[in-house]
């Protein structure tokens, strides 16, 4: 048996933009997806995901049910449910050139589903690891990274930047930028993050952009204009000691360059009336700065304040379902069964 987890992660900045060849700095946090696999003797694959819910499916009845009810669940919503896993066991099968591999697959995550957090980046990465493991196969995680983001390229249509999922690989603050993928050597950042409960269709989301991007060259200006602010805020970075508490001058820039992050997001449609309540709680909480988090539509808002107040003020916002401190994570996907032989941090 063999278990790996995966860290989930918070946009600084350049979400959606990632998607055109603008950079983007996500930073992974210390919320795990834990995937736990057992090779099958057969080719089968069989996961119990306890946290995936699906909504709606029919169950028929003829005469005796001796074999179980014949449950109906729409084909797409399965599709939408399942296509991740079953990404990563294409993925773990093909790295490991064993096409009929069968398995056992547990899933367990402390990371909404849809939220903007990288829920799924953070299960094919672990995903893959597991099964590749299971097979006796020990990829590093600069290859990890590069089968998970095919596996969510292929599953959200083509549309998917590398930057979930080498965040997720590899832990810490990362910048990518088309398929070039770095980390970033930066003060560890007082994320706060809120929760409205709801989620984004991540695919309907990046396609929503793309066509206002084809429509109109203010659009496409927009999206540039997000990967200016990301230019900006990694001078910012690269300027500050990445051993010290960044200071309040370094705050305060990095806050007002979110809050235009935001603006631009909401601009392209990718906001919700939730997000943008969260986000103004965040600020009147005293936060340096705060945006949406990932995809949008609904989901999570990402704050900077090291001080308790935001976490406060989000706590008392109605519609937050919940309100917590995001600590960076160091390590990426790492073995939970004792059999690593590698971590990302050790690679780094
Ligand atoms: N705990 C889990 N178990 C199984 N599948 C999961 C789990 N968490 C996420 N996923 C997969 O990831 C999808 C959500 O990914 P996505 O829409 O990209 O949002 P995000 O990555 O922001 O959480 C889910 O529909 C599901 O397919
Ligand atoms: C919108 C996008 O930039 C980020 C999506 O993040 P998430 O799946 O919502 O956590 C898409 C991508 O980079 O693949
Ligand atoms: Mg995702």
């Amino acid at each position: 048996m063999t278990v790996s987890s995966a860290p989930g992660k918070v946009y600084l900045f350049g979400e959606h933009a990632v998607v055109y060849g603008e950079p983007a700095v996500p930073c992974a946090i210390e919320r795990r997806a834990t995937v736990t696999v057992e090779p099958r003797d057969d080719d089968h694959v069989r996961v119990v995901a306890e946290d995936l819910t699906l909504d709606g499916f029919t169950v028929e009845y003829s005469g005796s049910t001796d074999s179980g009810p014949d449950v109906d669940v729409p084909r797409p919503l399965v599709q939408a449910a399942m296509g991740y896993i079953d990404a990563a066991v294409d993925q773990a099968r093909d790295a490991a050139d064993a096409p009929d591999a069968g398995f056992d697959i547990t899933v367990e995550s402390a990371i909404p589903l849809g939220a903007g957090l990288g829920s799924s980046a953070a299960v094919v990465v672990a995903g893959i690891d597991a099964a590749t493991r299971a097979l006796g196969v020990d990829l590093d995680p600069e290859e990890i990274a590069d089968r998970a983001y095919r596996a969510e390229h292929e599953v959200q249509d083509g549309q998917a930047s590398r930057a979930d999922t080498f965040a997720s690989a590899m832990g810490g603050a990362v910048r990518v930028e088309g398929d070039d993928c770095r980390a970033v050597d930066a003060p560890a950042l007082p994320f706060v993050v809120g929760f409205d409960g709801g989620a984004g269709d991540t695919g309907e989301l990046v396609a929503g952009v793309r066509a206002l991007r084809e429509k109109y060259d203010f659009a496409a200006d927009t999206v540039e204009a997000i990967g200016d602010i990301v230019r900006e805020g990694e001078t910012l970075l690269a300027e500050a000691d990445p051993e010290s508490e960044p200071s309040e001058d370094l705050l305060d820039a990095l806050g007002e360059l979110m809050d235009f992050n935001h603006g631009l997001l909401e601009a392209l449609g990718v906001s919700s009336r939730s997000l943008d309540s969260l986000v103004w709680a965040a600020r009147s909480g005293d936060a340096y700065g705060a945006k949406l988090t990932g995809a949008g539509g609904g989901g999570c808002i990402v704050a900077l304040d090291p001080t308790d107040e935001t976490q406060t003020a989000l706590q008392y916002t109605p519609g937050c379902v919940d309100a917590f401190r995001a600590e960076l994570a160091t390590t990426g996907v790492r073995a939970e069964d004792g059999n690593d032989t590698k971590t990302s941090e050790e690679d780094a």
